[in-house]
């Protein structure tokens, strides 16, 4: 197969804990040795029982939390630490991931306006942005408390998609949205990875919703990755390795 769009080679990330009144220090191994290739155009999900280390690996693969040991490729490139444009992320709880002060209008336009990125009109590109998900431009003057979970999750995907991202890492994008609202979401997913040929990267405790949307899925355990397999294999899988403890 051709080079990866993305590769996260030998990812290990170690958190330090302070444990209790002396305040001494012990080590918690959240991932151990993980590696990930992402092909240009596929839907990878990652799935795990609660504390495998999803977040970790997203977080890291997103360049928001620089990993204790190992390396980021971008086709091939090896990346310096931090976060870029071509990978952006989704967070759970739109809620809190979006700034209460700020006006949609300004959470879709603030990181493209700082990369140049708007050349016209910048009303007409948050409108442009708002549509693309499935929003009424006129929600641009609203702040996140006065929209529903769901125009919140499509804030939170426009807001992404708005640096024009190559990848999209989407850490239980849907779990806090009710079940006819997450196939609504998923749907658009699906409809946004063809139309911009995105690469998608989306975690979730949920099998059913990851093989709705993705062709391969990467299980995780205790810091691990322990299998990969085509989504459709994944259908055994026990359940109670899923779900949330
Ligand atoms: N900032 C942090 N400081 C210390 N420990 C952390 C931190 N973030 C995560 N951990 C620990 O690292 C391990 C992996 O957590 P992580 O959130 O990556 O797992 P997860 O699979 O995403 O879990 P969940 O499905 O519950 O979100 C857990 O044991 C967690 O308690």
């Amino acid at each position: 197969m051709n080079e990866p769009l993305f590769h996260a080679r030998n990812i290990s990330q170690s958190y330090i804990l302070a444990n209790g009144w002396r305040q001494r220090r012990s080590t918690l191994q959240a991932l151990d040795d993980v590696s990930l290739a992402l092909h240009a155009g596929e839907a990878v999900g990652i799935v795990g029982e609660s504390g495998s280390g999803k977040s970790t690996l997203a977080r890291i693969i997103a360049g928001l939390l620089p990993p204790t040991a190992g390396e980021r490729f971008w086709q091939g490139q090896r990346l310096p630490d931090g976060p870029r444009d071509g990978i952006q992320m989704v967070f759970q709880d739109a809620a809190s991931a979006l700034n209460p002060r700020a006006r949609v209008a300004e959470l879709i336009a603030e990181a493209p306006r700082i990369h140049g990125l708007i050349t016209g009109d910048e009303s007409d590109f948050v409108a442009t942005q708002l549509s693309r998900v499935g929003l009424d431009p006129q929600l641009a003057q609203r702040y996140p408390h006065q929209l529903s979970g769901g125009q919140r999750a499509r804030v939170g995907i426009a807001r992404a998609l708005a640096v024009k991202p190559q990848l999209l890492v989407c850490d239980e994008a849907v779990a806090a949205l009710d079940v006819l609202i997450q196939a609504q979401i998923l749907n658009l997913l699906q409809q946004l990875r063809r139309e911009l040929g995105l690469t998608l990267l989306f975690i979730s405790h949920d099998l059913g919703v990851v093989r709705h949307l993705c062709e391969r899925v990467v299980v995780m355990h205790h810091g691990r990755i322990v299998e990969t397999a085509a989504a459709g294999q994944l259908v055994g899988l026990p359940q109670a390795s899923l779900s949330r403890s």
